[in-house]
């Protein structure tokens, strides 16, 4: 076994199994705490939230709570393997959630046969919680169970791999072609992935001023055009009308590359035919489509990010859905809308240009960050991302009309 496979399920099994556990909030200890607790003092608060659902925030968990659901059909990139294999990426959600935001999160893993079996599922326990994160749950199947859950909840859904993907995405690839000195305007851009993460990606990179035509998208079967009679509603949005059929054909003088596909399927070749200064975000988990060490190696003039922790430039929606989970919370939004989402893109950008606190160096374990190819995006555990994004998406809720409370007083203050 590697140090590192060993490390990793060492760190998952002890000292016990799992990664997230549930504590307390009351204390229970003596004969009048339990009758506060239970019965009878519990009788109490039933009857306040009987009386209007809003008192469920006053008197449970629900609104500081993020249930995390998937069917483990696309975990990481590692595929379709089953709901109960995909736990552990799960609890890691829950873990960052907690860690990052405070949110209390949990996971859930649904076993189903049909889409509308799992709809069902989730939207009937929905009232259970503040916020429903949609998690590793694959294209094309994703968008009709977002949309309809969307539709039948009153709290804000959010499928992570598409719009946490697209946020941090977006944020890191604005930053990348500002120091690369290009406009987004003007890039021509290779999307490997056609999936949940992929096309939400384009769409908001779309809304932050790149062109849909300038987009060629790429699936197991090549590019994504016109002539193809195998596409589904959402890949057919960027069926181009090209002659273009390979990753070859579409790399040649690209300007940015984004991988949300699978495991190195970009060679050094193909980075080598792209236009100068290019921006390649390599995002595919564990294993991005081609490894910092090889891209460098093929040319010295590009900006290079992965979704992994372990080099610069994470790009990974953990430096998202903590915090707009944790804004759109706090004002008790009904949703999570692209207002909220522009919000989280420019404050994440805006954090990177600034000075960078020592205690994010420490555990970086570097001596100096500084905005450049090396750093276009925050690291994660920069306790600047909480306040930053979590305000921005609150007001952006409130003024967008989707929250139902005012910002609480002194608000990350
Ligand atoms: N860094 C980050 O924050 C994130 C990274 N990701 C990564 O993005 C990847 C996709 O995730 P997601 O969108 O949720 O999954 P989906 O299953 O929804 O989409 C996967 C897409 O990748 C395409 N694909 C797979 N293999 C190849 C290949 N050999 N050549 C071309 N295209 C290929 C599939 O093509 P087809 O349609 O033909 O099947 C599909 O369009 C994963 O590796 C995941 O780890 C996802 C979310 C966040
Ligand atoms: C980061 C993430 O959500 C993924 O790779 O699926
Ligand atoms: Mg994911």
């Amino acid at each position: 076994m590697s140090d590192f496979r060993e490390q990793a399920l060492h760190y998952h099994s002890h000292p016990v199994p799992g990664k997230i556990s549930i504590e307390l909030t009351k204390p229970a200890e003596t004969v009048q705490d339990l009758a506060l607790a239970y019965s009878p003092g519990v009788a109490e608060p039933v009857r306040e939230i009987a009386a209007d659902p809003a008192n469920a925030y006053k008197y449970t968990g629900k609104g500081n709570m993020v249930a995390v659901i998937t069917n483990g059909t696309a975990i990481l990139g590692l595929g379709n393997l089953g709901p109960l294999a995909s736990k552990p990426v799960m609890e890691g959600k829950a873990l960052l959630f907690k860690r990052f935001a405070g949110l209390d999160s949990i996971d859930i893993e649904v076993k189903h046969n049909t889409t509308e079996d799992f709809i069902n599922t989730v939207a009937n326990i929905a009232d259970t919680f503040g916020g429903i994160n949609l998690e590793d749950i694959k294209a094309p199947e994703c968008f009709e169970i977002e949309k309809a859950l969307i539709e039948r909840c009153s709290i804000p859904v959010f499928h992570d791999d598409q719009h946490g993907t697209a946020i941090v995405t977006a944020a890191g690839m604005i930053n990348a072609l500002e120091v690369q000195g290009k406009d987004i305007e003007d890039a021509i851009i290779v999307c490997l992935g056609a999936g949940a993460a992929a096309v939400a990606c384009m769409e908001l990179l779309i809304k932050c001023g790149a062109l849909r035509e300038h987009i060629y998208m790429l699936d197991r079967k090549g590019v994504i055009h016109t002539r193809r009679d195998d596409l589904n509603e959402y890949k057919q949005l960027f069926a181009n009308n090209t002659d273009k059929r390979t990753l070859q054909d579409v790399i040649a003088d690209a300007d940015v590359f984004v991988g949300v596909s699978g495991p190195n399927l970009l060679a050094p070749e193909d980075l080598k035919l792209m236009a100068d200064k290019p921006v390649v975000f390599a995002c595919s988990n564990p294993d991005p489509e081609i490894s910092p060490e090889l891209a460098h190696s093929a040319r010295n003039d590009l900006i290079m990010a992965t979704g992994r922790s372990d080099y610069p430039n994470q790009v990974n929606n953990v430096l998202c859905f903590p915090f707009i989970f944790r804004g759109a919370l706090d004002v008790r939004a009904s949703k999570i809308n692209d207002e909220m989402k522009i919000a989280a893109v420019d404050a994440i950008r805006s954090i990177a240009k600034e000075p960078v606190p020592v205690e994010v160096l420490k555990a970086a374990g570097v001596d100096k960050l500084e905005f450049g190819p090396e750093y276009i995006i925050p690291k994660p555990m920069d306790p600047r991302l909480l306040p930053r994004i979590a305000k921005a998406v609150a007001q952006a809720a409130i003024d967008s009309g989707v929250a139902r409370i005012d910002m609480p007083e002194n608000y990350m203050a």
